[in-house]
Parts: structure tokens; C-alpha cells; sequence
């Protein structure tokens, strides 16, 4: 549902425009005439997007736009401009507006840019409620759970969020890093001012540089005008990084700038430009490995991870899972007009054995594919899908001789007093992993390295450092340097 309020003097074809992208009664679009009447209706409705002609007859679009900003900066503006130059709603989007359309209007962008902002404003909106016990309601964006990790998180939150510093969030997909970001800006005292999250794995790398710092016209083919980014769009307010281990070097360096300096220069431009924007980022990757192998800036690396928040693997939240499991039954039971309540000690078991390698956002897909099956109150184990009735071995290797006699070598160094054990038990382990992973690939270091998420130069060193030879080979590699 989104409520849209288009500010407008002349909005009969605006209007009915946007009455067909978002029609009744799934949506709600209201009109108001004149830059006040408009002012006074986000006061009184807070609308979830504002559509706002930039000429007005009362009052230039710009004031119009600093009022609303003033009585809520979360409600996303989107400005609508007879004209192709954008100078003014430029200007707008260096204040903070979240886009902007040019009469008349492309019903396929109206559609996307108002989506996409409702979208944004009701990530702002949900409460990130640290709930320690399950909440009495269901709070949409809730984190739930009690464990002694979790609780370290919550803690971490809260002593980080009204600092203004950088947050790094780490943890395997799915464990809810995003999460986490929205509840540290709600608390923060940007909490007011625009949320903006970007995938950094998401976008093509040619296009990534763009949408962070925006471009100017004819900055390359195709680019037929300004367009702001995401760190002028934002300024005062909160970006969240997503997947930041997976930025290109190139970008890397622009990238620490604007941490250092808070300046950078648009593509293709040469005006530098001046932002204020906090900057919270999260990666599934353990990014100081990533550094070490030279895949991202180590300088960057630090400047980021100046407060780390590591979330733990659902596997590792122990009796967190049934109050889980509860808390999306409440609210799916709700999106799929079912009344699931229990769900059987078996079924339980079954769900406590499985490692969910894919974390909550697996918890929440088995459960929904569950509560489609369902009929009646408990959840029985036929109702499961196929992945928790076979469930796939448990985390974590099975011990193994080659387990065992690592272990054994480390008791042995520890006995021994050993000053350099991290070092040593390394190389072990990699006595063990690499002639095992080379002998996967067949000798292919290409594919090797990608398995073992190093570089293939890091690889080679290290096989040759230890005088590792490939008991294969596919004739592909070469192994000389
Ligand atoms: N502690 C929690 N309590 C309730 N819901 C949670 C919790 N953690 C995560 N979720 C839900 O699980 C889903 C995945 O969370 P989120 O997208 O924040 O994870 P992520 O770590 O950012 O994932 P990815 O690495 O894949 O981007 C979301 O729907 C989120 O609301």
C-alpha cells in the first residue's frame, strides 16, 4: 500500500496517471493545488511519497520542498518538471529529494521512482525493536531473540548508534545485517534524515561508480543529463553499503576519500562536491582476509570497520530458534490468512538438526513453504519441505584423521610453549586443505582459488611456500611466474 500525495496546480492528467500506477483501493492517492494546501496535508496525513510540481503558484517548489523536509525528512519527495533542465530539482536532490520526473510523465519510471521511494520510506518507518522476548504485537522489521550473542549485538548497537561513526556489520547471508543497520539509524540522531541502501554485488561494476557519486551530463554514452548519486542524495542522513567486500578496487579509492574528506567529484565532472553521510556497510566476507590478499584496500578496510558488529549464524543462536519460528508464524500466518500455532516436537527437532547455511531468510522460506502445505493449527512434519525433511548434514566438518592430527599438532605446540602458533597451525591446515582442494579441481589453481576465496597469485605462493605439487593436471595451468 503506498499513499501518494501529488502537489500539483494543474494535476488532472498528473493525477489520473498516478491514479493508474497505483490504483485503488490497494493504494492511496490524494492531490493537493497549491504548495500550503500540500504542506498542511503532509503535516496532517504523512503521506508516504510526495509527488511536488517545482512550480507552484503560491510558493517556488523548492520552499515547498524545505517545509516538508523541515516537518518530516523521511517522506521521500519526488519532484515532477516541465522542464529538461534540471537545474532546480538538482539543486532539490542536493538537499536530499529522492528523485525526479519530467512532464509528461513516463508511466513505467512514474511507477518505478514512486515505488521505489514508498518502498524507502516504509524501511524508515518500521521500528527496529531490539526485542529480547517476542513481541506482544508483531513489529514489522522486529529483531527477535535473547541469546548471549545476540545480546552483544544489541548492546554494540546501542552504544554505537548515536555516534557518528562508520559501522561495519559482518555475518553470513541471511543472519539479518541489514537489519541491524536500520535499528542503529533509528536510534541515531540522523533518524530523521534519509535512509538510502545500496547492494554493492547487486549493481554492474561500470555502473556501481555512478549510482554512489552520480554523473554529468555526457560523462559517457547515454549519459543525456545530470544525475545525482546516492552519497549527495543522502547527505545528512545514513547509507547502508550492502556487500561492501564485493566493491571493485577501482571504486575503493574514492570511496576512502569520501570517508576521509567527505568530498568527491561526480563522474565526468570536476567540481568537487561536499557531503555529510554516515556510513554503515555489511559483508558476508571476512574482509580483513580480503584485504590481506589484496582484494580490498586495507586503509579502507579500517577506516570502515571502526565499530564492527559480527551477528551470529542462526545455527549458533541456540533456543533463539523457536521464538523464530514463532515470531514468522505470527506474521505469515497473517500474509497467507492461515492459523498455524504449534508446530509438533518433531517437526521442531527436525528444524533444531538443520544447519540453515542461508540463515533467517531460509527460516522464513521453509516456513512459508510450510504454511502453504499447512492445514490446521500445528505444523506436522509432511508439511515441510524436502530440504528439512532430508536434512543435509550438520555444520561444520565431520572430525576427521586430518582433523584429528591438526588438532593433535596444536596440543603439541601448546605444550611446546609456542610463540608463533597462529603461523604454524596455518600452514598446517594448509598441508592439509590445498593438496585436497588441487586435488578437487584437478589441478586447475583458476577454479582452486575461487573455492577457497583467495587469489590465484595468493594460492601459488602458498603451494609453492609449502612445495605443494598438484598430484594433477588439466594442462590449463601454468605454473611457472
Ligand atoms: N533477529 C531477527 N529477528 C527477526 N527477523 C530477522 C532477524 N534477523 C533477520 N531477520 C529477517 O530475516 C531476513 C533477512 O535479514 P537481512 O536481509 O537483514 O539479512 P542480511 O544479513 O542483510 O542478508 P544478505 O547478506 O543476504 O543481504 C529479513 O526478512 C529480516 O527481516
Amino acid at each position: 500500500m503506498a499513499h501518494v500525495l501529488l502537489i500539483d496546480d494543474d494535476p488532472d492528467l498528473i493525477a489520473e496517471q498516478v491514479r493508474h500506477a497505483f490504483p485503488a483501493p490497494a493504494h492511496k492517492v490524494e492531490v493537493a493545488r497549491t504548495g500550503a494546501a500540500g504542506v498542511a496535508r503532509v503535516r496532517e496525513a504523512a503521506p508516504d511519497v510526495v509527488l511536488l510540481d517545482l512550480r507552484l503558484p503560491d510558493r517556488p517548489g523548492l520552499e515547498i520542498y524545505e517545509e516538508i523536509h523541515a516537518v518530516d525528512a523521511r517522506i521521500p519527495v519526488v519532484f515532477v518538471t516541465l522542464s529538461k533542465n534540471a537545474d532546480a530539482a538538482i539543486e532539490a536532490m542536493k538537499r536530499g529529494a529522492f528523485d525526479y520526473l519530467f512532464k509528461p510523465l513516463n508511466p513505467a519510471q512514474l511507477r518505478r521512482v514512486v515505488g521505489e521511494a514508498a518502498d524507502v520510506a516504509q524501511r524508515m518507518r518500521e521500528p527496529a525493536v531490539l526485542a529480547e522476548t517476542l513481541p506482544e504485537e508483531d513489529v514489522g522489521g522486529a529483531i527477535v531473540g535473547a541469546c548471549p550473542a545476540m545480546r552483544e549485538v544489541y548492546k554494540a548497537i546501542g552504544r554505537v548508534a548515536a555516534q557518528d561513526v562508520p559501522v561495519l556489520i559482518t555475518g553470513e547471508s541471511g543472519t539479518g545485517k541489514e537489519l541491524v543497520a536500520r535499528a542503529i539509524y533509528q536510534h541515531s540522531r540522523r533518524s530523521r534524515a534519509t535512509f538510502l541502501a545500496l547492494n554493492c554485488a547487486a549493481i554492474p561494476e561500470n555502473l556501481l561508480e555512478s549510482e554512489l557519486f552520480g554523473y554529468e551530463k555526457g560523462a559517457f554514452t547515454g549519459a543525456d543529463r545530470k544525475r545525482i548519486g546516492k552519497f549527495e542524495q543522502c547527505s545528512g542522513g545514513t547509507l547502508f553499503l550492502d556487500e561492501i567486500g564485493d566493491m571493485p578496487l577501482a571504486l575503493q579509492a574514492k570511496m576512502l576519500r569520501v570517508l576521509q574528506e567527505q568530498t568527491f567529484e561526480r563522474v565526468g565532472g570536476g567540481e568537487t562536491i561536499t557531503t555529510d553521510v554516515r556510513i554503515i556497510s555489511a559483508t558476508h566476507r571476512d574482509l580483513k582476509a580480503v584485504s590481506a590478499d589484496g582484494r580490498f584496500r586495507s586503509d579502507l578496510y579500517y577506516r570502515l570497520g571502526v565499530f564492527t558488529i559480527h551477528l551470529p549464524p542462526l545455527r549458533e543462536r541456540g533456543d533463539d530458534l523457536p521464538v523464530l519460528i514463532q515470531h514468522f508464524l505470527r506474521r505469515f500466518n497473517r500474509e497467507l490468512g492461515r492459523d498455524v500455532r504449534e508446530v509438533s516436537p518433531e517437526v521442531m527437532e527436525r528444524l533444531r538438526a538443520y544447519p540453515w547455511p542461508g540463515n533467517l531468510r531460509e527460516l522464513q522460506s521453509v516456513l512459508k513453504q510450510a504454511l502453504l502445505g499447512s492445514v490446521g493449527s500445528v505444523l506436522l512434519p509432511a508439511m515441510l519441505p524436502e530440504l528439512i525433511v532430508e536434512p543435509a548434514p550438520t555444520a561444520g566438518p565431520a572430525p576427521t584423521t586430518e582433523r584429528s592430527s591438526l588438532e593433535e599438532f596444536i596440543r603439541g605446540r601448546l605444550a611446546e610453549g609456542s610463540e608463533t602458533l597462529h603461523d604454524d597451525a596455518h600452514r598446517e591446515l594448509d598441508r592439509v586443505l590445498l593438496p585436497l582442494v588441487m586435488e578437487y579441481t584437478r589441478g586447475n589453481q583458476l577454479q582452486a582459488a575461487k573455492i577457497l576465496g583467495v587469489a590465484r597469485q595468493t594460492l601459488r605462493r602458498r603451494l609453492r611456500e609449502l612445495h605443494i605439487t598438484p598430484r594433477f593436471t588439466d594442462g590449463s595451468e601454468d605454473d611457472t611466474d
